[in-house]
């Protein structure tokens, strides 16, 4: 499987965003998009994982037959969590409505919230609340990972949690493009730099 984004011409607001970008990523592959406030790179994102048309360009899949979006994983600035919900209905909440099968027990020790699965979401912390976006994407396995800001508000074990999951996936065939301000520390991860 490869992802590509040909040409991508994006406005937002009437505003020009994205000018031309393409990228490509094969199975196993990362690439860490980058560049100043405003460049542009959620914005990539939202158009990779199909919640934004370009004006021009496209994003398509190589040698797979689903649509692209049915494929991602999008995990955003907003971690979507249910205050009422308790964090494991939280989990199961997320991984039913993406048909995912991945035991809820077992994503949530690996993100380590265990403790913490009776809890209401509403009451999680900011690290906290990013750890169970992390179990999200272990409960409904799909090959691609969209991650803005992946390490926002994680303290130095999730961030090297995050590391791990990442190459995991990646190993197993997965690919990752990941918007982001500070060096991620994926191994032998392409740069694409926006606003330039
Ligand atoms: N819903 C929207 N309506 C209009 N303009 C928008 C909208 N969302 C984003 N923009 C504009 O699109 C541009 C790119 O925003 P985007 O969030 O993609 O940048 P970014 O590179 O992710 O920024 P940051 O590093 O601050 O997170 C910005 O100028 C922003 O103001």
């Amino acid at each position: 499987m490869r992802l590509v984004a040909e040409d991508l011409i994006v406005a937002r607001g009437g505003r020009p965003v994205l000018d031309g970008v393409s990228l490509s990523v094969a199975a196993g592959g990362a690439l860490t998009v980058t560049g100043p406030n405003g460049a542009g790179k959620s914005t990539l994102l939202r158009v990779l994982a199909g919640l934004i048309n370009p004006l021009a360009g496209r994003v398509r899949l190589e040698d797979d037959a689903f649509e692209p979006r049915e494929r991602m994983h999008l995990l955003g600035h907003l971690d979507a969590v249910k205050n009422g919900l308790s964090v494991e209905q939280n989990l199961r909440f997320a991984r039913d409505l993406l048909g995912g099968a991945g035991d809820l027990g077992t994503a949530l020790d690996r993100v380590g919230l265990s403790a913490l699965a009776d809890l209401p979401g509403g009451v999680l912390s900011a690290g906290q609340r990013r750890r169970l976006a992390l179990a999200r994407l272990l409960t409904a396995p799909r090959p691609i990972w969209l991650l803005d800001e992946p390490t926002a508000a994680l303290d130095a074990a999730g961030q090297a949690l995050l590391v791990d999951l990442v190459a995991e996936h990646r190993a197993k065939g997965g690919l990752v493009v990941a918007a982001t301000h500070l060096p991620l520390g994926f191994e032998d991860a392409a740069t694409l730099m926006l606003g330039r």
